[in-house]
């Protein structure tokens, strides 16, 4: 799929917007802070209905203005698909082919995208709530079922550390709820823990070999899901709800000090080994990047697998920040098979042939014009 036309209207520095944009390599070039990312950022809402830079969606409206508005015409295998999603103080509504989507889990999943941004090597490095983070919106991307699940399952969380902090303290339990909101509970958490095995194993899968690749076929990439230590993957769901609610019942008390649930899939995480060894602790930069590299170029394939075509790519400021044979590895795999977005302040630090013939958008102050090479 790719990106025919983006319109925006009063979404962060652009009082109004309209490009077109080629299916190949597109290239954003401007100083800082004149509204590179934000184009990026624009996608990456139109396409997963939240900002990858903020949860607040009213930083994304442009300041003094009542709403934003980002649309998009996609190109899928069946035709052109008009998206729209409008930002406003009262929320967001979003309309696919111009009809209002009641669920925005109805809506994610139209226009498939994978960032690769500077903040994207926290994800080896980072807080495990990054990795979570990336789990839940990378699913999300493909399965309906698990937006739906997650919300649920938050939603089901919530109730139960109500009924926790309204005893904490105690020594024991009386609202019969309790139970209730807990069996619902351990259903949705283990629906959340099977797809996220199901998604590691797929992208180790896919990210094995082109780790290796970029490494010369040195380094062994290895990803796995880490949840609670006695529930495996090739457990019947039946089996891992028992462990978790053992593991429930055995955490009661400590749960009524605390007030909130201390086991599930909220404190889970994914770990990275490099042969052998765990990246998060001992990769260098230069693994921990090409760990981060490989798990996006994964997720290119992992998507195309799922739907069938393959998702829009946007390079926010990194491409300059790889080395020659990183770049070279990165633009030589997706050449001619993925639309991809750059951004950059200079083309002079990208050296691959692809970037010299590619379109070239000159963006300054809240406004972005196609440019010829030879302006
Ligand atoms: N809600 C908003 N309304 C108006 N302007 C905004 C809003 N949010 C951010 N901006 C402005 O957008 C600009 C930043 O744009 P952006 O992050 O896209 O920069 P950039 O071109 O990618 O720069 P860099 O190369 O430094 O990453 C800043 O000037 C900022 O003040």
């Amino acid at each position: 799929m790719h990106i025919e036309q983006l319109k925006l209207r009063n979404y962060r520095n652009y009082e109004s917007l309209d490009l077109s944009f080629s299916p190949n390599i597109n290239v954003l070039i401007g100083e800082n802070a004149q509204g590179k990312t934000n184009v990026m950022e624009a996608i990456y809402v139109l396409a997963m209905a939240k900002s990858h830079r903020t949860s607040n969606d009213r930083e994304l409206i442009r300041w003094g203005a009542d709403y934003g508005k980002i649309e998009g015409a996609v190109q899928r295998k069946y035709g052109v698909l008009p998206l729209e999603l409008t930002l406003s103080k009262k929320g967001k509504k979003a309309r696919v082919n111009h009809l209002e989507q009641q669920r925005l889990s109805d809506y994610i999943g139209q226009l498939n995208v994978v960032m690769f941004a500077p903040e994207d090597l926290h994800l080896i490095k980072g807080s495990p709530q990054v990795r979570r983070r990336f789990l839940d919106m990378e699913i999300g991307q493909v399965s309906r079922v698990y937006l739906h699940d997650l919300l649920q399952f938050h939603k089901v969380m919530r109730q139960r550390n109500a009924i926790l902090k309204a005893n904490q303290g105690r020594s024991g339990l009386t609202d019969v709820m309790f139970d209730v909101y807990t069996d619902q509970y351990v259903d949705l958490a283990i629906r959340i823990i099977r797809k996220r095995f199901e998604f590691a194993e797929m992208l180790q899968k896919w990210a094995e070999p082109i780790h290796r690749g970029i490494s010369r076929g040195l380094e062994e990439l290895v990803i796995t899901y880490e949840t609670m230590k006695d529930i495996e993957p090739d457990q019947s769901a039946e089996e891992m709800g028992n462990r978790l609610r053992e593991r429930l019942d055995g955490l009661r008390q400590r749960e009524l000090d605390r007030g909130v649930t201390l086991a599930g899939p909220h404190r889970d995480d994914l770990t990275f080994f490099v042969n052998g060894h765990n990246v998060q602790v001992y990769g260098s930069q230069g693994q921990q990047r090409t760990a981060a590299l490989s798990l996006k170029l994964a997720e290119i394939e992992l998507l195309r697998q799922e739907t069938g075509e393959s998702p829009v790519l946007l390079l926010d400021d990194v491409l300059s920040e790889l080395d020659d044979y990183r770049q070279s590895h990165l633009l030589n795999t997706i050449q001619g098979q993925v639309q991809t977005l750059v951004t950059t302040t200079n083309v002079d630090g990208i050296t691959h042939e692809t970037i010299r013939k590619a379109d070239l958008y000159r963006v300054t102050a809240g406004t972005a014009e196609h440019e010829n090479h030879d302006d």
